[in-house]
This record gives structure tokens, sequence and C-alpha cells, in this order.
């Protein structure tokens, strides 16, 4: 397999929310495609000064470290040639952005995104700018005491809840689905069960136990938006990447009450898999939103927890 080349890339967003768009030339590797503004790290070039240096000489706008947080690294191998995508989120800059290599520029909604064209490389940098930072899995509870959970979770920093309730029977578990769905308004809810019922109950965002995601051949198999996996190794997180899944969650990280007698894998570990990775990836066990900051930093998609939305 080529060696990899490492590439600089920005997701860069104005005050308003949008997210600036370049068109690749018809002329260049994936041409006539929309990409994250950027380009190819030089040698003994560290990747932040890439990244200032490519944004300077594309847009004409200037960024300093302080001003970009990591938002994910995709290695991808197209048939001509392999990248390392180093992609970061940049909320500040100086300047007025515009093509200074003639390309066309688009300021985006995240809600317009898929209306664009990419490379497939970027399929996993789109889904990490519209997925969320911290996502409350649901701990096992009555069915009446689930809204008040859901409630709580939004008020301590939850932006997604993740309905796991294996107690319940499949009828119960879709009833309170349904219920959360309207109390979410609009927010993600991912239902942790199986595709076949996911299916046939039209959910739009489901989970997979790690046993589960062995089981699945295809990502076709499921119709709805969004698919995640629980992954504990490499193993289950080439799997994941194979089937085309939209996250992982991967844990424990830290030592959890739920399951106490599990060896953590540590931040580091975490680190080294999260960036392997090409996929979002959440930390999951012991973690909580204190975490969030570091999880980011780390290479993470953000941070998913029962016990510290309780
Ligand atoms: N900048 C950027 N490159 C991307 C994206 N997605 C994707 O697959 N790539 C690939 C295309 C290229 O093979 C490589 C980046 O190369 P580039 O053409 O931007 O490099 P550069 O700015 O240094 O350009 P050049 O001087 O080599 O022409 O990464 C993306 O979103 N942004
Ligand atoms: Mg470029």
């Amino acid at each position: 397999m080529s060696k990899l080349i490492h590439v600089a890339a920005a997701a860069i967003f104005n005050d308003s929310g949008e997210l600036l768009l370049a068109l690749r030339d018809k002329a260049q590797h994936q041409g006539g495609l929309w990409e994250f503004p950027g380009g190819k790290v030089e040698s003994g070039e560290d990747v932040h000064s890439a990244l200032a240096r490519e944004l300077q000489e594309e847009l004409g706008i200037e960024i300093d470290q302080s001003s970009t947080v990591p938002l994910i690294q995709v290695p991808y191998h197209y048939p001509d040639k392999s990248v390392l995508l180093d992609v970061f989120r940049v909320n500040r800059f100086i300047g007025q952005a515009y093509g200074r290599e003639g390309q066309p520029l688009d300021w985006v909604k995240l809600s317009d995104l898929s209306g664009y064209q990419f490379p497939a490389a970027n399929r996993p940098i789109v889904n990490a700018l519209l997925l969320p930072s911290a996502i409350a899995i649901t701990p096992q509870l009555q069915p009446e005491q689930y809204s008040e959970f859901v409630h709580q979770a939004f008020l301590k920093g939850a932006q997604a809840i993740m309905l796991r309730a294996k107690h319940l029977s499949e009828p119960e578990q879709f009833h309170l689905y349904q219920q959360l769905s309207a109390q979410c308004q609009g927010r993600l809810i991912i239902w942790n069960g199986s595709v076949d019922i996911a299916n046939g109950a039209a959910v739009s965002a489901l989970h997979l136990s790690s046993a589960r995601l062995m089981q699945l051949n295809h990502r076709e198999a499921y119709c709805g938006r969004w698919l995640g996996a629980s992954c504990h190794n490499e193993e289950q997180i080439r799997r994941a990447e194979q089937v085309g899944v939209d996250y992982i969650t991967l844990s424990p990280v830290q030592t959890t009450s739920s399951h106490p007698e599990v060896t953590p894998m540590g931040w580091a570990e975490y680190s080294r898999l999260a960036n392997e990775s090409s996929l979002p990836v959440y930390a999951l066990g012991g973690v909580s939103m204190e975490d969030l900051d570091r999880t980011i930093q780390a290479g993470g998609q953000g941070i998913a927890a029962i016990s510290c939305f309780c």
C-alpha cells in the first residue's frame, strides 16, 4: 500500500455558524468536488504550520494555533494515492476569505451540507461535523422515569440521547422511543437495538452492540440515516470501518461502575485507536462532561456516558 500523504485541512466557520467550502479544480486529484480548504504538509513542517500556510495561500486568511481544534483524522486509500486528512475546526481567523487560486468558494449552513458532492474520503469529516459531542445513554429505568432523565441530561449538557432499554420488551422500547423523540424536538435520539426492528419502525438513528456489528455485512442492510456501533478493540473498529458505520463508541476508557471487572484502556490507548480510525470515535466508560475537551484534543468526537447524566 502506498505511503500516506499527510494533508492539513480546515472546517472554517464564520460568525453566523456557516462553513467554508472550496471547489477543487477539474484538473486536480478529486477535481470537480467540494473540499475543506488545505493541502499537503511539506517535509519538515508541522501540521499546524502547514494549515496556517495553506489557508494563507489558498484563501488569504490568517489563523493561529489557539484558534484551531482537532476535528478528525481520516486515513483513506484512493486507487491512485493514499491520504491522511488531518482536519481542524477553525472558529476564528483574520481577513476576508477569497479564492486566491481562482477556486469558487461557498459559505454553507451545516443543514445544507448534504447538497454538496465531496471526495469519498470526506464522508467521516461531514459526519463529524454533523454529530454531537455529548451523548447521554439511558440507564435501566421504569418506563415512566425516562422523560425526566432526558430532561436532566439536556440540562447537564448532553446534545443527544441513546435509548438503551434492553430490560423492556420491544413494543415498550418502541413506544418509549416515539415518546422521547417528541420530547427531543429535533435533537438526535439513537435507538440501541437490532437492524430488523429499526428498519421496521423507520428509526433514523441506530446503535449496534459489538456482537450485532460483527454479524452485519453491509451498511445498506440498515435504511436509516445514522448507524453507530460499540467497539472495544481494533478488530471491531476495523469491522465498523468496513461496514461503513457513521460513528463508534470505544470503551471502556476508564474504570466504570457498569463493568467494574473490565480493565480500562486508558487515555493514551483511546487516543491511539481514535486517531488510527477513520471514524468519529466517542469515549465511553468512566467519562463525564469534564472529559470533553481532553477527548477532543485526543482526537475523539466527544463523550458518551450514563452516570454523569443521572
Ligand atoms: N484539501 C483537501 N484535500 C482533500 C480533501 N479530501 C480529499 O480527499 N483530499 C485529497 C485530495 C488530494 O489528493 C489531497 C490534498 O491535496 P491538495 O491538492 O489540496 O494539496 P495542495 O493544496 O498542497 O495542492 P498542490 O500544490 O499539490 O496542487 O487530499 C479535502 O476535503 N480537502
Ligand atoms: Mg489544497
